[in-house]
């Protein structure tokens, strides 16, 4: 099976290709400039010529904040790029796996969101993203799209890097405490991925294409994730610092993030018997990565 996966450096690439070194599976990155999802002409001959069996779409326009003044090129890498990578799988006659994120919905839900819930994004990014997956969608019928959240890795910049970062040099650090969501390791998405992608590689017959949620199991908010980073990180001989809990008031951001994004992953599991570990673990496993 050869899996080609847009983006070379980012979290769930750079996962990827560890994931596929380890169980034997090709992973071939493409990213810019041979493929540019701001530039979407360059995508369909880049994908073509690296053939695949199954095209993953993991590149994006991360930039959460900075999407806020930058929604153009926001929308034309998150959507009219996925579009295209989705595009480029169907004229190959190959399902495409794409990323997408709790950002699509707005946060007012009281419990864990499933995937036939409303989506209503907050942000240029979450509704970039939803637009995004709208346009693979029409693209390309065989698409799973798997909508994950609060992704860290020991690779690129996340969370966990962050508060070990900044513990090295502070003694507390505030963070806020009244958003809740479920972390989720890059390296357990990579997992899920060659998961999905070796059923569909089996079974040609499989039919159960669509939207799935994706994250590690249970939820916190960022503070309890900060608190548990740390306390690894202590236990562990690194850096550690006292959390403080504040509030998004307190901690104003140029975007608009979802007080309560927790997925329900129930459905990814029931369809390709696959479920994250408690996101504890994961956490735990991530923080000895980077401290090591
Ligand atoms: N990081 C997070 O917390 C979350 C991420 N997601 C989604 O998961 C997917 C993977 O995210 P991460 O690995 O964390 O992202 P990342 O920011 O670590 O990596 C993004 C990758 O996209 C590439 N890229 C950016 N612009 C590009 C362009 N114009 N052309 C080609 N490549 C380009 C970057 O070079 C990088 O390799 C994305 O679709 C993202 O929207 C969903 C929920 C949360």
């Amino acid at each position: 099976m050869r899996l080609v996966v847009t983006g070379r450096e980012g979290q769930v690439v750079s996962s990827l290709l560890e994931a596929g070194q380890l169980a034997g599976v090709d992973v071939i990155a493409i990213g810019r400039p041979r493929l540019d999802l701001a530039n979407p002409d360059t995508v369909i001959e880049a994908i073509a010529a690296a053939k695949p069996d199954i095209v993953v779409s993991a590149a994006a326009y991360t930039a959460v904040d900075q999407a806020e003044d930058e929604p153009d090129l926001a929308f034309r890498v998150n959507a009219v790029g996925a579009g295209k990578v989705a595009q480029a799988a169907a004229r190959l006659g190959v399902p495409v796996i794409h990323l997408s994120t709790d950002y699509v919905f707005d946060g007012s839900a009281s419990g864990d969101y499933v995937e036939t819930d409303a989506t209503a994004p907050a942000s240029v990014y979450g509704a970039s993203k939803l637009a995004g997956e709208q346009a693979v969608a029409a693209a390309n019928p065989r698409n799973l799209i798997l909508r994950t959240a609060w992704v860290y890795s020991p690779f690129g910049k996340n969370f966990v890097k962050t508060m070990l970062r900044l513990a090295a040099d502070r003694d507390e650090i505030a963070v806020v405490a009244d958003q809740w969501g479920n972390p989720t390791s890059a390296l357990d998405i990579a997992d899920a991925i060659l998961h999905a992608a070796a059923t569909l590689h089996r079974n040609k017959d499989f039919a159960a294409f669509g939207t799935y949620h994706l994250a590690g199991t249970g939820e916190t908010n960022w503070s309890g994730f900060a608190r548990h980073i740390l306390d690894t990180s202590r236990v562990s001989g690194g850096p550690s610092a006292r959390v403080r809990d504040i509030t998004t008031a307190d901690y104003p951001t140029k975007a608009r993030r979802p007080a309560n994004s927790r997925l329900s992953s129930a459905k990814f599991a029931s369809a390709f018997g696959w479920s994250a570990p408690d996101w504890r673990l994961s956490t735990q496993a991530v923080v000895r990565r980077v401290l090591s």
